[in-house]
């Protein structure tokens, strides 16, 4: 069994007053793939972005409860939000490459954190595009615009782009719901090899994707963690009958 990566504990969530997670209790496995699933408006996203603070952007938010990262609680003030963003990379639904070119868009993250020695960051540009399955695309066209790439491959792009910082954690939110069925069967087996070497979380609205592709299943329903467990038992022969009703389709 892996290690714990993310342990989540009493997590509340409040939009103003609407509570959108209710006492949320996971542990996420380092190295492996864990899926969230569940009808729209369940909560999913929102918990997506407890990990890695994202909804501290958002006003009349108000979270309670615990989530640590190896040991460190990352709701304490002394946790400085941009290096756990560095630590746990994320990559949005609609691939949002920034318009420049495809090597600027990996370099961009290392430039931020203060880097800039030009062998360095070449080096960091052509690790991560081959970390995301990209270089042979697009090493003889690195300083084309990245807009100009495939959507598909935009969203490589946005993948190597999050690599870049060496994160340990990478979060996704239906990372191909804007993709074509060639370019997600690339992306999904490109998560296959990243949980080699990073916990990945990944929200996804295709049951078929969570079964093919994650280790662990979370399904929310109406903010509440439902059913976590092994993924091949939760869509075989789930512990609740809320689930088998989602995933048997009788809602949702
Ligand atoms: N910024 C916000 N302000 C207020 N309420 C919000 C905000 N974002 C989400 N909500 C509400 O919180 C609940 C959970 O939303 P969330 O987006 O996390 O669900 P989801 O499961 O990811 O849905 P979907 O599958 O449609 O993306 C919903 O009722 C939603 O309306």
């Amino acid at each position: 069994m892996n290690p714990t990566a993310i342990s989540v504990k009493n997590l509340d969530l409040y939009y103003g007053e609407k509570q959108a997670l209710k006492n949320i209790h996971v542990d996420i496995d380092e190295r492996s793939v864990t899926a969230l699933i569940g009808p729209s408006g369940c909560g999913k996203s929102t918990f997506l972005r407890t990990l890695n603070r994202m909804n501290d952007l958002i006003p009349n938010v108000r979270i309670e409860g615990q989530i640590l990262i190896k040991d460190t609680d990352i709701y304490s003030d002394e946790v400085d939000v941009e290096m756990l963003r560095k630590r746990v990379g994320m990559v949005f639904q609609a691939p949002n490459p920034f318009p420049k070119s495809i090597y600027e868009n990996v370099a961009y993250g290392p430039r931020i954190h203060g880097l800039n020695d030009k062998k360095k960051l070449d080096e960091i540009v052509e690790r991560s595009l081959r970390g995301a399955a990209l270089w042979d695309e697009v090493k003889d066209r690195l300083k084309d615009r990245a807009t100009g790439l495939s959507g598909g491959q935009q969203q490589r792009l946005c993948i190597a782009r999050a690599l870049a910082v060496e994160p340990d954690i990478l979060l996704m939110d239906e990372p191909t719901s804007a993709l074509d069925p060639i370019s997600t069967l690339k992306v999904e087996e490109l998560v296959q090899e990243l949980k080699k070497n990073y916990t990945i979380v990944i929200v996804t609205h295709n049951m078929q994707q969570a079964a093919r592709i994650s280790d662990k299943t979370a399904f929310f329903l109406n903010g509440d963690l439902i059913e976590y467990n092994d993924t091949d038992k939760l869509f075989s022969n789930p512990d609740h009958q809320q689930t088998e009703e989602y995933i048997t389709g009788r809602f949702g």
